[in-house]
């Protein structure tokens, strides 16, 4: 099987977790409906709130997050494989994990990820984030096997940290998961150039669900989901601020084919470092 649909569910989530719970299975079902049979969906899909006072309020620990079964049905249903880019959970340590779910067409949790890279940044005019306030990071880099390839896992900010893609590609990735909360102003910037980048230097299909607009919390995202080939094209993307999904056809042979014409994976080598003194 070297051929498959995937679609990116692009959304606006809010501060109420049963209404975005709502919003992402009427679009998964609008991408199984498309023919879609890999279906992911951003970071943070079930809740975006920015104070830690709330996310520790509505947020459960793992075991008893209401969304979870939620999904696990959804895929088992419309026989998918469903990448949830995010949810919140609580952790033993009193925050939150950042944690993506990636679920069997048999409705089965096959694997989960916790984001490992912390986007604590001052962007200026008043624009900061510290999102290790409220969330604890993961310290494991996750890569599922499945029959259609294999499929690594990471979210937004670890976007900016090749290695992790670089590790994953080496241990058998072949598509890519990033799903993202970007900022408007990191994303205009950044977000297209590091994502083919990633594509183009790993020779892996790249799969970016993007949350896109004004949320419910104060912030702005940049939304435009992608999917891009492992020769760096894009092969679907979405506009800055609607929710809604993209889909694209991928064959999983262009992997191959893109690491045959440039076998960059396969020509790293040891670096010694020379640090000249001219001071
Ligand atoms: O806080 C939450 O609710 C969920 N987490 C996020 O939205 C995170 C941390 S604030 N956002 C990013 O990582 C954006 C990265 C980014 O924009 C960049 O790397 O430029």
């Amino acid at each position: 099987m070297t051929k498959l649909k995937i679609a990116c569910v692009q959304m606006r989530s809010s501060r109420d977790m049963a209404e975005n719970i709502e919003t992402a299975s009427r679009l998964i079902e609008q991408a199984a409906a498309e023919g879609a049979t890999l279906i992911s969906t951003p970071e943070m899909t079930t809740l975006l709130e920015r104070s830690a006072k709330s996310l520790f309020e509505i947020a459960t620990d793992f075991a008893n997050d209401p969304s979870i079964p939620v999904f696990k049905a959804l895929a088992k249903r419309l026989k998918v494989w469903l990448h949830i880019g995010s949810v919140p959970v609580l952790t033993d340590g009193g925050k939150c994990a950042n944690r993506a779910l990636f679920i069997s067409p048999d409705g089965e949790l096959l694997a989960h990820y916790d984001k490992i890279h912390m986007f604590d940044v001052e962007l200026g005019g008043g624009e900061a984030y510290r999102e290790s306030r409220s969330y604890k990071p993961g310290d494991r880099a996750v890569m599922v096997k499945t029959p259609f390839g294999g499929v690594g896992l990471s979210i937004c900010y670890d976007l900016r940290f090749a290695h992790l893609y670089r590790t994953l590609a080496k241990a058998g990735a072949d598509i890519l998961m990033i799903p993202a909360a970007f900022t408007k102003v990191t994303g205009q910037a950044h977000w297209h150039v590091l994502l083919r980048a990633r594509a183009i230097e790993t020779g892996c299909f790249v799969v970016a669900a993007a949350q896109g607009g004004l949320h419910a919390d104060g912030r702005e995202t940049f939304g435009h989901s992608l999917i891009i080939a492992p020769w760096g094209e894009v092969l679907a993307e979405a506009e800055h601020a609607k929710p809604g999904i993209i889909c694209a056809e991928i064959d999983l042979e262009e992997v191959a084919r893109a690491r045959g014409r440039v076998p960059a994976l396969t020509h790293d080598r040891e670096i010694t470092l020379d640090v000249i003194d001219a001071l």
